[in-house]
Parts: C-alpha cells; sequence; structure tokens
C-alpha cells in the first residue's frame, strides 16, 4: 500500500531526506520512529503530496504521488501537527464542510460524523465552537477532519503530541482499531512507549538515513538490545551507548 523508492529531499544544500527506500503493507500499523530533525516530517509530507521530493518516487494507496497526486490525496487522510480549525464553526460543521468538499451527502457525513463521534469519542466538541476548544478537542475535531472520508492510508505525525492521558488513550485506541485489511497507518512520534503499544513494524531514521526496518523484536534482536529505546540508542547514538547491566552473579 507503500512503496518508497529512492526519495531525497535536499533544502538548498542541507540534505533532509539521503535516499530512503520503504515498503508498508496493508492492515499494518507502521511506525516512523526518528529523533528531532530526522526527516520524518518531510518523507510524511512528501507522501501526502504536500512537497515534492527533491528525486526519488513513492507509490500510495496505489497512486503515484508525481503522475497521480490528486489520486494519493484522495487516498489519505493527513494529521500534520496544524490545528487550524476556524473558531467560529463548531466542529460538526467543520466536518460537514470536508465532507462537502470529499463530495459526501449531507446524509453520508451525518452517519460518518456519528460513527467518528463513538471512535474519537467528539462528545461536545461537535457543538462547541472551535475558538473554545482546549488542544485535546481541537487534536480530536483534526483527527475526524482527515479521516472524515474513510481514506484507506492514514498518515499521523506526532498526531499525539499535547494530548493529555485520556485523549492519547483514545488517540491509540482509534490508530489500532484501523488496524485492517486494506487500511495502512503510517505512524510518526519520537515517543517509543507509542511504537511499542501501536506498531506492527518500525522503521527508524536518522539524519535522514533508514536504519532499520522490523518488527519490534526484529529490531531488539538486530541491535542485541533489551528495548525500543535501548535499540533506538544502539542505532542512532552508538558512542552513548553503555553496556546493558548482567543480571547474571
Ligand atoms: N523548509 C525547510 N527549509 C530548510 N530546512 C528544512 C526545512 N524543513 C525542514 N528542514 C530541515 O530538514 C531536517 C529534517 O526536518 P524534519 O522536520 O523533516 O524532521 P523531523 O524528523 O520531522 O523532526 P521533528 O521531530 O523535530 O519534527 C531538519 O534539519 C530541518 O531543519
Amino acid at each position: 500500500m507503500l512503496d518508497i523508492q529512492n526519495v531525497t529531499k535536499s533544502y538548498r544544500a542541507y540534505q533532509a531526506l539521503r535516499g530512503v527506500t520503504l515498503h508498508a503493507h496493508s492492515g499494518e500499523v507502521f511506525g516512523l520512529l526518528g529523533p528531532n530533525g530526522a526527516g520524518k516530517t518531510t518523507l510524511l509530507r512528501i507522501l501526502a503530496t504536500l512537497l515534492e521530493p527533491t528525486s526519488g518516487t513513492a507509490v500510495v494507496g496505489g497512486h503515484d504521488i508525481h503522475h497521480d497526486p490528486e489520486g494519493v490525496r484522495r487516498a489519505v487522510g493527513v494529521v500534520n501537527g496544524g490545528m487550524g480549525l476556524p473558531a467560529r464553526l463548531t466542529g460538526r460543521e467543520v466536518l460537514r464542510s470536508f465532507a462537502t468538499l470529499y463530495g459526501m451527502t449531507r446524509a453520508q457525513a451525518d452517519a460518518r460524523i456519528a460513527d467518528l463521534n463513538d471512535r474519537l469519542e467528539l462528545g461536545r466538541t461537535l457543538d462547541v465552537r472551535a475558538g473554545e476548544y482546549s488542544t485535546g478537542m481541537k487534536q480530536k475535531v483534526v483527527i475526524a477532519r482527515a479521516v472524515i472520508h474513510d481514506p484507506p492510508v492514514l498518515i499521523l505525525d506526532e498526531a499525539a503530541s499535547g494530548l493529555d492521558i485520556f485523549a492519547r488513550r483514545t488517540l491509540l485506541d482509534f490508530v489500532h482499531a484501523t488496524r485492517a485489511p486494506g487500511r495502512l497507518t503510517v505512524y510518526s512520534t519520537h515517543v517509543m512507549s507509542e511504537v511499542e503499544e501501536v506498531c506492527d513494524r518500525v522503521a527508524i531514521l536518522h539524519e535522514g538515513n533508514l536504519l532499520n526496518v522490523g518488527t519490534i523484536p526484529d529490531v531488539l534482536a538486530r541491535t542485541g538490545a533489551s528495548s525500543l529505546e535501548r535499540a533506538f540508542f544502539a542505532l542512532v547514538r552508538p558512542d552513548a551507548v553503555r553496556p546493558e547491566a548482567s543480571h547474571a552473579r
């Protein structure tokens, strides 16, 4: 469902992505893990056709980013940190207006909003104006807006940041529930526990290079580490890794 071939991206002289090749499959939640500046947002913006790669290509949900960007946009829902919502509109009005943009009827929109209300616990966000939202309320409506057209591919870039534990729990449960045939969620974060909880496989990105791709047990086995955090350090900062304490006496 996602096929990335040798994607590079330079911002003037700075190479943010240095030839990323990656495949992610239907039915999985795929984690993209990397420290600040690793290139995660750059890669996800390319996949969402918000940014052109310098070279390389990608096919997202069956659509090529160069030859069929419109098809890509219909196939993806993107949450990328932008929480801009029109302050005067209620959540329901925001969601209905996006549904209209995707060609949905009012009845289809309202049925989908009811479904998302159950799954994301939108609650009073639907009837309160966005200008009065807390951060958690905003983020829930932003996520609902991204998936109003029920896209097969969901791209979440640091979607849990700023959420309290209740809203975070709702989000992670929602991501869990996206794991289904014909669907793919790409979940980018630098929070290990989120990856451990929701991702079937993970790619570790560092300074524009992919360092490792696999299930969490695969990554642990390859690095000889006992936790994802230690594996991450072993890959990203091998000089800073202290030997793991032995429990043998
Ligand atoms: N528009 C831009 N112009 C110049 N450099 C940029 C631009 N956007 C990103 N970069 C640089 O590219 C690198 C990768 O940035 P990117 O935002 O993709 O990383 P990230 O992994 O998402 O990091 P973070 O977790 O901090 O959001 C960084 O060094 C960043 O400073």
